[in-house]
């Protein structure tokens, strides 16, 4: 490969990972990364801006989740956030992303029904969208959705663990695979191996479910919730940024305080409103 194909996001090319980083992240790479024991990280978003900062960062991945049912839209739930919606906010990802692998969820009740349900939306996201995968949530009973979404020619992320859009058959938000469930998890997820998934989300399992499971599978894992052990890790950005101001999950980690970065700024515009003193001259525009 020529050297323009590389960036090296990571600081330089003394940094030999960075050196090897593609171009554009594709499922392969992602492959290549667990094969040689290398984790990646991946990260929500909803609009170009967001998705060009995490893109530059060197974030590997980028989830146009439903959570922006949450995030974006103020719902308690990712029940109810529709196809249309959920393009939106996945077109306008796409055009800010030049590097990042971008993974668009299917939303609830746009690929349960059938096979050919799936098949259908996957495609709107592909062709609409312009997505480079979609994620789906899935258990062994469902794996004939995931593979014919992928015998389209369509990659999929499978979500296992728990499953937001199951909230209410689940009993609410629930840690997964304790105990004598855990089987029931490693089934599912070698299920949809075999049924093509490239990768597997797992939300919400004790750590020891997640080792069990990147162990047992060719296919890279992504935890949420689901301790150390995964090839990746993923996080909603509003929760690890510090924008969202309500109760977070215990696996959150905030790596910054935007909410009071944001508030501060509100603060002084408002303040320099009130007291004439922006705009200054600086900003205006001469008569000649
Ligand atoms: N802002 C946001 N962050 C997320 O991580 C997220 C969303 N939205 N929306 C979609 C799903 C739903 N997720 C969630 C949301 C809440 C909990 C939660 O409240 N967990 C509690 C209870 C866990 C238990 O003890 O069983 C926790 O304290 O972690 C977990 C997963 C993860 N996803
Ligand atoms: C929390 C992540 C994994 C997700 O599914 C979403 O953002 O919708």
């Amino acid at each position: 490969m020529s050297n323009d194909e590389h960036t090296a996001p990571y600081g330089g090319p003394q940094n030999d990972a960075a050196a090897k980083t593609p171009k554009r992240i594709r499922t392969h790479h992602l492959q290549r990364f667990k094969d040689e024991g290398q984790k990646f990280a991946m990260l929500t978003a909803y609009d170009a801006m967001m998705a060009n900062v995490f893109d530059e960062a060197g974030i590997e991945v980028l989830l146009v989740g439903d959570s922006a049912a949450n995030v974006m839209q103020g719902s308690s739930s990712t029940l109810s956030i529709t196809v249309d919606e959920l393009l939106v906010y996945a077109k306008s990802v796409v055009n800010g992303v030049h590097r990042s692998l971008v993974v668009a969820d299917l939303p609830f009740g746009s690929y349960q029904v059938s096979p050919e349900q799936a098949v259908l939306t996957a495609v709107r996201f592909m062709k609409e969208a312009g997505v480079h995968a979609v994620k789906m949530e899935a258990h062994a009973a469902t794996a004939p959705h995931v593979k014919a979404v992928v015998d389209a020619g369509i990659p999929v992320m499978a979500h296992i663990g728990f499953t937001p859009q199951s909230e209410h058959q689940l009993g609410g938000f629930r840690v997964q695979g304790r105990g004598e469930h855990a089987e029931k998890v490693i089934d599912d997820a070698l299920s949809l191996q075999s049924a093509g998934a490239f990768c597997v989300l797992v939300e919400m399992v004790p750590a020891q479910l997640t080792a069990d499971l990147d162990a047992a599978l060719r296919i890279p894992t992504i935890g949420i919730g689901a301790g150390n052990a995964s090839t990746g890790q993923v996080l909603v950005w509003q929760d690890m940024l510090g924008l969202n101001n309500g109760r977070l999950p215990r696996f959150v980690k905030q790596y910054a305080e935007l909410r009071r970065t944001i508030t501060d700024a509100a603060h002084s515009f408002r303040r320099d409103v009130v007291e004439g003193t922006f705009p200054g001259e600086e900003h205006g525009f001469s008569a000649e």
